[in-house]
């Protein structure tokens, strides 16, 4: 039986990150799996545990067929190694942190992805993005103007089947309204034999 693909995306600085290392120990106990993202981001930015790569073997990896899907957005690349496929064929789940712009390609590929956006109040957003620090006020900027791409769009639209998820309040609480879904979503922790 295959697994869920879980595919988490929102603004930049809504929370995923936060978000997935919050609910790590869980998800394992789920047998949901975070896969690992390979971004050509410099290895000094503070953020998610990524593999670094130059724009060039970038490429080269996606030319081999080393992602199951990549996008290109905010001046970088990002990729999730094709390794997720062996992790669904196994019966596991697996986590990505996508992007809104990438999801119905990542639908072609996934028909029965658990699609859930991350949303955060904009003044909050703002903020949250600056307190983090990891970029430039005017990639700030640039992020922050990305979002009007989407506001209003289908990817905002729950009746698509997105599980809309509000973290502008405590972390906690958005982490409990996300265990709570995956468990209605039948994804729940496993019998073990003993
Ligand atoms: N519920 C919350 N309350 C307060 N601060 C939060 C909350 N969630 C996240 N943050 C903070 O907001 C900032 C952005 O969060 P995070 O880096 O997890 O966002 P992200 O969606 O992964 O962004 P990106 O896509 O750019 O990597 C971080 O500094 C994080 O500590
Ligand atoms: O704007 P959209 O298409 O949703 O996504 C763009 C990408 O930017 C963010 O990454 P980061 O802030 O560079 O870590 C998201 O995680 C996503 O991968």
């Amino acid at each position: 039986m295959s697994g869920r693909l879980v595919y988490l995306m929102g603004p930049s600085g809504s929370g995923k990150d936060s978000l997935i290392d919050a609910a790590r120990d869980a998800l394992a106990q789920l047998d949901c799996v975070v896969a690992r993202r390979v971004i050509t981001r410099s290895a000094e930015s503070v953020g998610e545990a990524v593999q670094g790569l130059t724009p060039l073997a970038f490429a080269e990896l996606a030319r081999e067929g080393g992602f199951a899907l990549s996008w290109r957005a905010n001046g970088l690349d990002y990729g999730i190694p094709v390794q997720i496929d062996q992790w669904l064929a196994q019966g596991l789940h697996v986590l990505v942190n996508g992007s809104r712009a990438h999801l119905s390609l990542a639908k072609e590929r996934y028909p029965q992805l658990l699609p859930i956006l991350l949303s955060v109040d904009p003044d909050v957003l703002r903020e949250r993005l600056h307190r983090r620090g990891r970029e430039s006020r005017e990639e700030i900027e640039a992020r922050l103007a990305r979002n009007t791409l989407f506001a209003g769009g289908a990817v905002e639209d729950e009746s698509g089947g997105i599980f809309l998820l509000d973290n502008s309040a405590e972390l906690s609480t958005t982490l409990a309204r996300l265990l709570a879904l995956l468990g209605n979503e039948g994804i729940v922790e496993k019998p073990r034999s003993a």
